[in-house]
């Protein structure tokens, strides 16, 4: 799983024109996730981890809304060693103000500002008149400049504003001071095409446009976010606002490990790059799953769990010959430390012959046949198939390769009315036999089945069961040591049944007591004693 793929990182001419600056907002339109609310440390944890993976800008949270927040990114702005800290405010004079107190340690400090600038947004939320918001952008930017000169204007459901209204919006924004301007498809509702066409009408209609950045802020109702984000970069847009694992309002934000990787690995049809580590994108979603207490979905892109991992025997196989057949990036580009082939129903003999080489072992022929078979019975029967349910059945495998008496077939019942009964098929030395027996518990039924197929004199010593893995599927393997005159023998069997795998280590002693009687006795060649 070494070779290099075609389409892994690599170092790039860039230019300045093709970057595209970072803003996380993580801990602010993320934290707006219900249920996502960070504390104080978890929140200063999540900046040092975003400002040492080369975010440009670290919203770091809305001033005004809480003590809390205005701690959190006050404590941030003294940290920050690298980014831009950035705090939220609407368009109102004393949340411009408090935001400005809380960034004022910062090195890099801006003011983001924002307003809704839609139809329906400014009737029934703000209940102003269009000219009253095209005032209040030019009074707040004003405001915001008066604290820094990195000031960014938002307007609020961009995507749904008329166009004439934006322009004429963005305009004035720039001419009061605003660096960079956002348009916000805040409900998630544009479409790649569309938001595209946006950015290029903007940015050719508003004659100072040039005089700011352009930015994307894009939220994923339609599942859409990080198409639309790469579309409006397509259309101009230099900045790309994000959170880590796509946190956010409702369903999430343009996830960062997303954009981030999309502009890698795919350089020559999105040709535009970033300042972030991506060998550090595991290691910050990690985090903020962590702090936030939001899991990550499994087949979530860049970051989940089976983002890396291959189950199926073609994919597997193909894996084994070459890592490009099925993985478009190395896992160690976002800093996944390898591959995972996981076993299951799905794989392959190619992979099961790795697996085992893995964890020390190697078989050939029909002992290798006879495992994968097994393994396969096991897959069907079990979610997870761990190591140790591996090493459990091979074990057992090349113990089991020379018995004379062989579990064909078990059959119990067993519950709250006894006596319990089993009904047991053995193959002993070629020949099958069967037999019923009560007993007293299931266990006891199923040794006293093995008894009457086997008579022996033998004492049994120790019956032990144990878990090999975790859950409720998890294998039972049982461990018990007969005694016969000097002689003692112990086995093992493991099965997800407790009961066929105690017929086995049963069976497994017998047979081990055999292999014992013919040593000291060579005309003791049968299994009856
Ligand atoms: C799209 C976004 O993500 S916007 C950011 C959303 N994030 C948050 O709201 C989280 C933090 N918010 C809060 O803590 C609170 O809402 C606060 C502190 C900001 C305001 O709290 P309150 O004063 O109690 O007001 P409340 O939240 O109930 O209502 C919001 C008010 O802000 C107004 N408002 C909304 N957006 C803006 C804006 N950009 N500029 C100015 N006023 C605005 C609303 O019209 C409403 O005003 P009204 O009270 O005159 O009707
Ligand atoms: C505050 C703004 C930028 C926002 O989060 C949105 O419009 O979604
Ligand atoms: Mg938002």
């Amino acid at each position: 799983m070494t070779a290099q793929h075609p389409a892994a990182p690599t170092a790039h001419a860039h230019s300045d024109k093709d970057r595209v600056v970072i803003f996380d907002t993580t801990l602010r339109d993320g934290e707006q996730s219900p249920g996502a609310t960070m504390t104080h440390e978890e929140k200063l944890e999540v900046a040092e981890l975003l400002d040492q993976m080369g975010v440009d800008v670290i919203e770091a949270g809305f001033p005004i809304a809480s003590e809390g927040d205005f701690f959190a990114v006050n404590e941030i702005a003294k940290r920050t060693k690298n980014a831009v800290v950035c705090g939220l405010s609407r368009a109102a004079f004393k949340d411009i103000d408090r935001c400005a107190e809380a960034i004022k340690p910062a090195a890099r400090k801006r003011i983001h500002t924002f307003l809704s600038t839609s139809p329906v947004h400014m009737k029934h939320k703000l209940q102003k008149e269009p000219h009253e918001v095209y005032e209040m952008v030019i009074a707040q930017v004003t405001r915001a400049r008066n604290y820094t000169d990195d000031v960014e204007w938002s307007s609020e459901d961009g995507t749904r504003t008329e166009i004439d209204f934006l322009c004429r919006c963005v305009e004035a924004a720039i001419k009061a001071g605003a660096t960079t301007i956002n348009i916000p498809d805040t409900v998630g509702y544009t479409t790649p095409e569309e938001y595209y066409n946006l950015f290029k009408t903007v940015r050719e209609r508003v004659p100072n446009s040039d005089r700011a950045v352009f930015s994307v802020h894009c939220h994923d109702d339609l599942g859409l976010a990080v198409a639309n984000s790469l579309a409006g970069v397509r259309g101009g847009a230099r900045q790309i606002e994000c959170t880590i694992n796509g946190i956010g309002e409702r369903a999430g934000n343009t996830a960062l490990e997303e954009v981030v990787m999309a502009m890698k690995v795919r350089n020559e049809v999105l040709p535009w790059w970033t300042n972030i580590d991506a060998t550090m994108l595991t290691r910050a979603s990690k985090l903020v799953s962590a702090v936030t207490s939001f899991p990550v979905q499994y087949n979530k892109a860049i970051v989940g769990r089976n983002a890396f991992a291959h189950e199926s025997g073609i994919h597997q196989d193909g894996m084994l010959k070459n890592a490009q057949t099925y993985e478009i990036m190395t896992p160690e580009s976002v800093g996944v430390k390898q591959t995972s082939l996981v076993m299951g129903k799905h794989s392959g003999r190619h992979a099961f012959i790795r697996k085992l080489e893995d964890l020390g072992y190697k078989l050939a022929g029909n002992q290798l046949e006879d495992a994968f078979v097994r393994f396969k019975a096991l897959a069907d029967r079990k979610k997870h198939v761990y190591d140790e349910d591996i090493e459990a059945l091979v074990d057992e495998e090349i113990a089991t390769a020379q018995d004379r008496i062989r579990l064909v077939s078990l059959s119990v019942i067993a519950g709250t009315h006894g006596p319990q009964r089993a009904t047991m098929k053995l193959n002993i030395e070629g020949r099958t036999a069967i037999e019923e027996c009560e007993g007293n518990g299931p266990v006891d039924a199923v040794f006293n089945c093995i008894k009457a197929l086997v008579p022996n004199e033998a004492n049994l010593e120790l019956y032990q069961v144990h878990a090999v893995t975790e859950g409720t599927d998890a294998q039972a393997e049982v461990s018990v040591r007969l005694s016969e005159n000097d002689k003692t023998v112990t086995a093992k069997g493991a099965d997800p049944d407790t009961l066929v795998a105690s017929a086995k280590a049963y069976l497994g002693a017998l047979n081990k007591l055999m292999i014992k009687r013919q040593r000291t006795k060579p005309e003791a060649m049968t299994a009856t004693p």
